[in-house]
């Protein structure tokens, strides 16, 4: 498995020019993408970081990746990122990690927004391998799942003895659809129910998947409409 997400985060890493101001997303599998760039920063690259999480942040510091903040730059030329359910439209769900607020921000803002998976994240309909995560704030969390379930799921607060609490301080249910038809839909009724923070279905955000398989490394670039 991991030598399926280091193939893939080399080749996300391919797309890394001099110059570039990156987005450094969360989890196992950019953790390697996030080490091939610090090698091109040892080797002379001008690269200037984003991080996604305090997580990611010490990483990069660990690797003299220089760092700045998102209101400093005029855009972000590349994020390099992971996921946990990639569908064929290119949209994903993802958060697993807890860190889908500020990843989605910084995708946002990305010119290009490069997925880096392994092939067992691939699926045909979003909500069908995991739950979707849902950033809610501390206060009121209770009533805000009661809202949440309302919308067909069963949400299931983050951590076991005490509850997961994000980088941003809020806390995270999962929230197990069977099956997600229109997340279009989907996310506009989640983030509209106050104490939402964010949802995890990230929709038309990635311009590129790089998909880590045992034989070979597949990229799909979404084609502009
Ligand atoms: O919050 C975490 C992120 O969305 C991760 O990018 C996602 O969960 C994938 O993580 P991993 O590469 O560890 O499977």
């Amino acid at each position: 498995m991991s030598e399926m997400k280091i193939k893939a985060a080399r080749k996300a890493v391919e797309y890394v020019k001099d110059g570039m101001i990156l987005g450094l997303g969360t989890g196992s599998t950019t953790k390697f993408a996030v080490e091939e760039i610090g090698k091109l920063v040892s080797n002379g690259y001008d690269l200037v970081g984003i991080p996604t999480s305090i997580e990611t942040e010490k990483q990069a510091r660990s690797l003299n990746i220089p760092l700045t903040e998102l209101e400093c730059v005029d855009r972000i030329d590349l994020t390099i990122d992971g996921a946990d359910e990639v569908d064929p439209n290119f949209n994903l769900i993802k958060g697993l990690g807890g860190a889908l607020l500020r990843e989605k921000i910084v995708a946002y803002y990305s010119v290009n927004e490069i997925i880096i998976v392994d092939e067992s994240k691939i699926v045909n309909q979003l909500g069908t391998r995991v739950s979707l995560p849902v950033e809610v704030t501390q206060f009121s969390h209770k009533k805000t799942k009661e809202s949440i379930e309302k919308l067909g799921c069963v949400a299931q607060l983050r951590g076991s003895e005490s509850p997961f609490i994000t980088d941003n301080g809020n806390m995270i249910y999962d929230c197990k659809f069977e099956g997600i038809s229109d997340p279009y839909d989907l996310a506009l009724k989640l983030n509209s129910i106050p104490g939402v923070v964010e949802n995890g279905l990230f929709l038309d955000l990635a311009s590129h998947v790089v998909i880590g398989t045992k034989n070979e490394t597949k990229v799909l670039e979404k084609k502009a409409y």
